[in-house]
């Protein structure tokens, strides 16, 4: 299976957000998107999951075309990690993750015990096994966005979207929930703000400016001292990470 979006527009009044985009996530690929703030990413990754509707483009997953086939169909293959969790109801963390078996099941089927394990599972993937029982309202902002990736890990989708999922996240649960994610070997199209992250986790990137595809390739063809300033206007150095070994940055205005 693939997700492709081929010339995906968005407009949103007078203003293009997005000129005419293409993306492609093979299955188990590890996809990026980096850029500066107002780019394009959430806008792009939103018409993708159907949040919003493109003025001009397609989605498929395989030949499942997204954006013409109901939502229940799609979120059996598609799973999305937003920005924004807010919610107004409450629910326990363990019923939050619940809710991910819904695109499986007929109306008012009862959860079995194939969902209860599936459900235990994502807990314990996302650290969050302590967690069960409290209300989802009460958790810090770091707690709510690992019940939210629990969720769409009990979806069980073969790809998923997330629109920066290290919000709000520690250094050590950023590293966690993208080595989760990574572990999941499913297709993943992600808006990251961390370039090493993005250097260290991802297969492929896509580099965004102003709407459209800056660069795209293999995180070292991309994230390039040139390429790095030309997006964020700023000084850029790269070199090795002394602690992962992996590409580092180093900035300054
Ligand atoms: N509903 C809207 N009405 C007007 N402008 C909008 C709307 N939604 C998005 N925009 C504008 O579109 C541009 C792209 O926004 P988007 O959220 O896609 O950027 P982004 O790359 O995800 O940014 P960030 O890194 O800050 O999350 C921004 O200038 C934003 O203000």
């Amino acid at each position: 299976m693939e997700l492709v979006a081929k010339e995906i527009e968005v407009k949103i009044g007078k203003k293009e957000i997005v000129k005419n985009i293409s993306i492609h996530v093979n299955k188990q690929q590890f996809v990026g998107l980096i850029g500066p703030n107002g780019c394009g990413k959430s806008t792009l990754l939103k018409s993708i999951y159907k949040s919003l509707v493109p003025q001009k483009g397609m989605v498929f997953l395989d030949d499942l075309d997204v954006l013409k086939s109901p939502e229940k169909k799609i979120s059996q293959h598609l799973g999305v990690v937003g920005q924004f969790n807010e919610m107004h109801f409450d629910l326990t963390v363990q019923q939050m993750v619940m809710l991910g078996r819904t695109p499986h099941k007929k109306m008012l089927e009862s959860d079995n015990q194939k969902d209860f394990d599936i459900v235990e599972e994502a807990l314990t993937r996302t650290n969050l096994q302590a967690y069960k029982g409290r209300s989802f309202l009460s958790l810090s902002g770091g707690e709510k966005q690992r019940v939210i990736l629990a969720r769409t890990i009990a979806q069980q989708p073969q790809f998923m979207i997330l629109d920066e999922p290290t919000n709000h996240l520690d250094i050590r649960y950023q590293i966690e929930i993208l080595s989760c994610v990574k572990s999941l070997n499913i297709g993943v199209l992600a808006a990251l703000h961390d370039l090493e992250m993005a250097a260290h986790y991802c297969d492929y990137l896509y580099a965004v400016k102003d709407g459209e595809v800056y660069a795209h390739g293999v995180p070292e063809d991309v994230l390039t001292p040139e390429t790095i300033e030309a997006l964020y206007h700023i000084k850029c150095k790269t070199f090795t990470n002394p602690v992962t070994n992996g590409l580092g940055f180093a900035y300054g205005l």
